[in-house]
């Protein structure tokens, strides 16, 4: 038996090496610049073996190709299959806007057969996704989100309220956990028209259930990484996302609040009520498929689930980021302070909307820190067609690409002593002296972050009123720099991130 198996796994291994070895000619057939792989993991054995996140195999990936001569883009192999990696903001203009039409999806695996909370706007493709982003991007117009602008600040003044008594004691506290529990309540107020209270009750099914759909286990990231990686037989397997609990979850508080809304005729300014607006009528078959964007309950749970899957743990690890380095920069944070109070008083320092929208020296803070920790570090794309390269050679559809964000923002070639932490690299000034694909956080073009407004008012919001009641200084428990999470998707903290909170007279 022990021989038998043996020789079944030697046969495949053999299977698996000269296959391998027949991809791994694939750049050097369309005369791109490349590094060479080794059997079984391409380039990205470093992944495997050390622990570091994946953002930052890349950048070394990026740094080598660049250091070998290559300008515009190079060819990497993700085990046995190639990966096109963007080299220089320029490239990324026509990858991501001239040639959009090209590189229109992520090709990011999904299962909307098994998983139907995974058909939602980030994940599907083509037509399907071109309909849905065209009937969905009204819900984030400027008039809109000032609709939702007080449920935000409502939340706001809570969460000043909650770290009070923290703040008159000088209490060393764990910010990654505050701010996701901040963070959790703006999404579930605006996405799912909750009131979840998270910050007073952070044991919340809602945050739990969050917790689980975003935090990976090592088994259930390489899952994954096998879907994306070979995926007809991921979809034959019905490998899915998102757990059944989770699932069901959603699906079920998505359920509770139309039925609630439409039996008690009440309406609220939340994305979730714009998305009930388009719900199907049910004596009607159509759906987004068929080009008439009317939305089932699946499809608005599918939609409101992604804005919790894409903007919470976005949005709060980047406060912490932003928190981390105010504590480490006192001059900048006293010059946050100072601006804040200076806008305030043109409102009679009430906290409105417009306010928020000129707290221009608060978005050059959250700006910077985006460049140096981008949670979304890679943007991806497929190649949706045959794509003919500037040198004349045709890369096939079906070719994952990836454009570095996180190796643009740290090369010091696009910005000098890139980790330093300096807002002024964000005035209007300085940013039209640079190519503005330089640090693209949002990602650009048709496909870009359809949340950026809405996240960067909630976080310049959050942030303003963290700033204007209290200062945040290192402690003891402070480390530097932030130890980085190398299961999760995202690129934040791995753990707790502690910072003593002082409130101000
Ligand atoms: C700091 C905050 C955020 C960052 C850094 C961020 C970053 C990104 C990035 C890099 C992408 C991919 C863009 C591309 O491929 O070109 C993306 C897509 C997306 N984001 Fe965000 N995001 C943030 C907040 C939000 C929020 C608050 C929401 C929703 C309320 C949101 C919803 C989405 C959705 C739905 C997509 C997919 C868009 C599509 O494929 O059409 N994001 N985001």
């Amino acid at each position: 038996m022990f021989l038998y198996l043996t020789a079944v796994l030697s046969l495949f291994i053999l299977i698996l090496y000269v296959n391998f070895k027949k991809r791994y000619g694939f750049w050097k057939k369309l005369n791109v610049p490349y590094i060479h792989p080794t059997f079984p993991t391409g380039n990205v054995s470093d992944f495997l073996q050390s622990s570091i996140h994946f953002s930052y195999v890349i950048e070394k990936l990026y740094r080598k190709l660049r250091q070998n001569g290559a300008t515009d883009y190079g060819g990497i192999y993700f085990f046995g299959n190639p990966v096109f990696l963007v080299l220089s903001p320029e490239f990324a203009k026509t990858v991501l806007v001239k040639d959009f039409q090209y590189f229109m999806d992520r090709g990011i695996y999904f299962n909307e057969k098994v998983d139907v909370l995974s058909a939602n706007i980030f994940f599907l493709r083509g037509s399907k996704w071109k309909t849905l982003r065209e009937k969905v991007s009204p819900t984030f117009t400027s008039g809109k989100i000032k609709q939702m602008f007080f449920l935000i600040l409502d939340i706001g003044h809570r969460f000043q309220d909650y770290l009070m008594p923290f703040g008159n004691v000088k209490a060393d506290i764990d910010i990654r956990d505050v701010l996701a529990r901040f963070m959790t309540d703006v999404i579930a107020s605006c996405a799912f028209g909750l009131d979840t209270d998270c910050i007073n009750d952070p044991n919340s099914q809602f945050r739990k259930m969050g917790r689980k759909m975003i935090h990976f286990s090592k088994s259930k990231a390489l899952k994954l990484i096998f879907a994306s990686t070979f995926q007809k037989q991921a979809t034959f397997l019905g490998i899915r996302w998102n757990d059944v609990d989770v699932s069901d979850f959603f699906i079920n508080v998505v359920k509770d609040t139309i039925r609630y809304r439409k039996e008690s005729g009440t309406r609220r300014n939340d994305f979730m009520q714009l998305l009930i607006d388009m719900m199907k009528d049910e004596s009607k078959e159509k759906t987004f498929d068929d080009g008439k964007v009317t939305l089932t309950l699946e499809e608005i749970a599918a939609q409101a689930f992604v804005f919790l899957f894409a903007g919470f743990e976005t949005s709060s690890t980047t406060m912490v980021f932003c928190l981390h380095l105010l504590a480490h920069h006192q001059d900048i944070q006293d010059q946050a302070r100072e601006s804040i109070k200076k806008n305030l008083a043109k409102y009679d320092g009430v906290w409105c909307f417009d306010a928020i929208m000129e707290m221009e020296f608060i978005e050059q803070i959250i700006e910077e820190t985006l460049r140096l920790f981008p949670p979304v570090s890679d943007i991806h794309r497929w190649t949706s067609r045959d794509y003919k390269l500037p040198n004349g050679f045709v890369i096939p559809k079906e070719i994952a690409v990836i454009i570095p964000a996180l190796a643009f923002a740290r090369d010091p070639n696009l910005f000098p002593d890139p980790m330093k932490f300096d807002p002024s690299r964000f005035t209007q000034e300085a940013k039209a002296q640079r190519h503005p694909f330089s640090s693209i956080p949002f990602g650009e073009g048709n496909r870009r972050c359809i949340g950026m407004r809405f996240g960067m008012i909630q976080m310049i919001l959050g942030l303003s009123l963290l700033l204007d009641k209290f200062r945040f200084s290192v402690c003891k428990k402070t480390t530097n720099p932030i130890e980085i999470d190398t299961v999760n998707l995202f690129h934040g903290p791995a753990g707790e991130v502690f910072l003593n909170i002082e409130t101000l007279k």
